[in-house]
């Protein structure tokens, strides 16, 4: 065989080779699974009617299967259209959303489609008030992560950081390991 014959032929079994170990390799640029249940938290965000904070929540189990989600709105056949969005008025008036808003954790802990929720995880987008706190504790989810921590100063907050405390449930402010998950229904062809 002639040297350039040679030559051609050890490009090709390279470039078969190294196709081949592409296509054996997974993708590099996947979802770590904490970013996919946060952004899964955010996404479920995306279906809250309220026009100042829209929070999304996302309970998952050991196995890392997403056991329920939720997110911030009036109760089932309250309607969005009937009930006050309006946090204008005093805390204790019936046209404050407060006297109606079912927060997005507990939304998530009622709609849960498993009897248990011992020993799961909570990714949430802000952190839990006190009476949500009750549930989280009273439903046995273990740790949670949170994004925002905006309200953090209230007494509210202040007394879910203690009974979180008290009982031994981990919270962790989550860090994603990247800035963007981009949804472009155009992209899937
Ligand atoms: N951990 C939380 C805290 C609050 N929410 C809900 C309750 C309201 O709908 C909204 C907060 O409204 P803002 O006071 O910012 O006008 O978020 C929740 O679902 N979970």
């Amino acid at each position: 065989m002639s040297e350039e014959l040679m030559d051609n032929n050890k490009d090709r079994v390279e470039s078969i080779e190294n196709s081949t170990s592409t296509h054996n390799q997974k993708r590099k640029d996947y979802l770590p699974w904490d970013d996919y249940f946060m952004a899964t938290a955010i996404l479920s965000s995306k279906r809250s009617k309220d026009p100042s904070t829209q929070v999304g929540a996302c309970v998952v189990d050991n196995h890392n299967r997403i056991v329920a989600i939720g997110y911030n709105g009036f109760p089932r056949n309250c309607s969005d259209d009937e009930f006050p969005w309006s946090k204008d008025e005093d805390k204790n008036s019936i046209k404050n959303k407060y006297m109606y808003v079912v927060h997005a954790e507990a939304n998530a802990i009622l709609n849960s489609n498993c009897t248990a929720l011992d020993g799961t995880r909570l990714y949430t987008t802000l952190f839990p008030c006190n009476e949500c706190t009750k549930l989280i504790i009273q439903s046995g989810i273990r740790e949670i992560y949170y994004l925002s921590d905006k309200y953090r100063d209230k007494p509210v907050y202040q007394a879910a950081r203690r009974m979180l405390d008290a009982v031994g449930i981990a919270y962790k402010q989550f860090i994603p390991t990247q800035k963007q998950v981009t949804i472009d229904f155009d992209l899937i062809k």
